[in-house]
């Protein structure tokens, strides 16, 4: 085990964020030298109070993370922990202790390590699995098959295969050429459960990290919170994170949740990996190829994310931290871990181009009724929450909404205060890089209306005729189904009328003569009346004497 632990730390290094996590727009100096970003103050710790003195232009009272130099590191690296009640109530799955044997061991010189078969199963039950079912595995089987390996996969494959330990003559690789004295070694959960592959984004919260479980082979999201210092709002954002996600269950544009636990002071929370990184990602590459986000593309992005949204307000929550960073995108909703991506349901984002838009990032995420608000990024808060008028919270979240969409629409950065603040608050939207239709432009305009009972809600967005182009084909659809049902039974009845008019035939036959069957049905109003177009009674009516009318 030990040995895993020195390989696994030697395949990853914990300083280096991948491009993916290099565009983050919100991204701190922890990775100073390791994270190109594009912006280096937060904003929230910036003051949209620059242009008037009024009450009414006050500071966002809550900025997340004050202390940028504190440091975070991987929660391989180990520190010493602070205890914090809170934080070990939050401990769902304490960290297994290290045999002493193998510790014992352990502190022997490098040379005299032999692997015991003890440690070999140890070393078994923390290499990582490969799934087989997962279309990402079945993908690179036939890669393989064809001989057409990227270099992603390549990547991938080889540190699954160096954490994939089973024969005697692999421990030989998993000995670093010159060992120092093997430190105490604690296997924690994370270092247990998971393989890391990769850094891929730094936020205010903390760090997140791309891994793939050992035990189901699938990749997952885990976010590492910064060393939170007791009754910071830190740790209140992690633990509000882990609440959110647990009343809110699943939906398909919804990031979705699978576990979270303290370890060494930190809150680690375990989330489905979302492939195509954030919104935030996607809009800095198109800046960069000199593209711009259509408007059948926008209105996709507006349909989806209100979708999301109209859940977690259904829910008695709200966001309160919508922005480009927090919405995410897969691609290929099923190469991850089991996602929402393709859900029956009647909301279910099917999209044009595939793409599925998820909301993430739920720090912020507070009751609607009885909120306890800790203002998010300032570039996208709505004035009345600056003013602390609380009574329409969701409305909030439609204006980050729709300042989110400005942005995938070309707009310039959004300001963190001053007088381009405060125009956008006032109604006053910025040129845009494209024309817009009429009524979109209009909706957008909408959802910055500065009187938030005026914005539409998430629920009115969903179905709101600018954007539910789609919708109404799916309505169509469900038309012509329950059309073709109706002539079905349609079909079925006149079938059953004909036996009806057979069995009339024949024993009452001399009853109307001179009458053509038909008519005769047409005549006996009882049973004809009963048996065409009534479904109550319809196969126990007939024949039944004293059921007529
Ligand atoms: N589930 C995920 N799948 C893929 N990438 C993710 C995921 N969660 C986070 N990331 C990446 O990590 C970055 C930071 O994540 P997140 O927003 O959760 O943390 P944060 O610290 O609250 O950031 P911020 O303060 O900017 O909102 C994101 O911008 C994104 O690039
Ligand atoms: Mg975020």
């Amino acid at each position: 085990m030990a040995m895993l632990f020195d390989e696994i730390s030697q395949q990853l290094d914990f300083c280096r964020c991948d491009e993916e996590g290099s565009s983050s727009d919100n991204n701190s100096d922890y990775c100073t030298s390791r994270i190109p970003s594009p912006r280096i103050h937060s904003p929230r710790t910036r003051s949209p109070r620059t242009r008037s003195p009024s009450s009414a232009c006050r500071t966002p009272r809550v900025q997340r993370h004050r202390s940028r130099s504190s440091t975070f590191s991987s929660p391989l690296q180990r520190t010493s922990p602070i205890p914090y009640a809170a934080w070990r109530g939050l401990r769902l799955c304490d960290s297994p202790n290290t045999p002493k044997s193998l510790l014992s061991k352990s502190s022997l010189p490098s040379s005299s390590i032999k692997i015991s078969r003890h440690q070999r199963s140890l070393r078994f039950a923390s290499a990582v699995n490969v799934n087989p079912f997962t279309p990402d595995t079945v993908r690179r089987n036939s890669k393989q098959q064809g001989n057409n390996r990227s270099d992603d996969d390549d990547e991938y494959g080889r540190r699954l295969k160096h954490s994939l330990t089973s024969s005697e003559e692999d421990d030989e690789a998993f000995l670093p050429p010159k060992r120092r004295a093997v430190q105490p070694l604690m296997l924690s959960r994370y270092e247990s459960e998971f393989l890391e592959l990769g850094c891929i984004g730094v936020g205010e919260y903390g760090a997140v990290y791309k891994c793939v479980k050992r035990l189901d082979g699938c990749l997952y999201a885990i976010k590492c919170s910064r060393r939170p210092l007791a009754g910071s709002a830190n740790e209140q954002l992690a633990l509000k994170e882990v609440y959110a996600h647990a009343v809110l269950g699943h939906h398909p544009h919804v990031v979705r949740y699978y576990s979270a636990w303290a370890e060494d002071d930190h809150m680690i929370i375990q989330n489905e990996y979302c492939d195509g990184g954030s919104l935030n990602d996607a809009i800095v590459k198109k800046e960069v190829q000199g593209e711009l986000f259509t408007e059948a593309e926008l209105k996709d992005l507006l349909l989806q994310v209100s979708m999301g949204l109209k859940y977690i307000h259904s829910s008695g929550l709200v966001h309160l931290d919508i922005k480009p960073s927090n919405i995410f995108i897969c691609e290929h909703p099923s190469t991850s871990a089991p996602g929402e991506g393709e859900s029956e349901e009647e909301d279910d984002g099917s999209t044009s181009a595939g793409v599925i838009y998820k909301i993430g990032d739920l720090g912020h995420v507070t009751s609607s009724n009885s909120p306890q608000v800790e203002e998010g990024d300032s570039r996208f808060l709505a004035s009345e929450v600056l003013q602390e008028d609380y009574s329409h919270l969701p409305k909030a979240d439609i204006f980050a909404l729709g300042l989110t969409l400005l942005l995938a629409a070309g707009a310039p950065p959004m300001p963190q205060n001053g007088d381009q603040w405060h125009n956008l608050r006032q109604g006053r939207l910025p040129k845009l890089p494209q024309e817009l239709s009429p009524s979109f432009r209009g909706l957008l305009q909408l959802l910055l209306d500065p009187d938030p009972t005026k914005r539409p809600s998430a629920r009115e967005l969903c179905k709101h005729t600018v954007l539910r182009g789609k919708g109404t084909e799916r309505l169509a659809a469900e038309l012509r189904r329950e059309l073709n049902v109706e002539k079905f039974r349609t079909a079925m009845l006149e079938k059953e009328l004909q036996e009806a008019r057979q069995a009339a035939l024949s024993p009452k036959q001399n009853l109307f003569p001179g009458l053509k069957p038909a008519a005769k049905m047409g005549s006996l109003p009882g049973t004809g009346r009963r048996l065409v177009g009534r479904n109550t009674g319809r196969s126990v009516s007939f024949g039944c004497s004293g059921y007529g009318d």
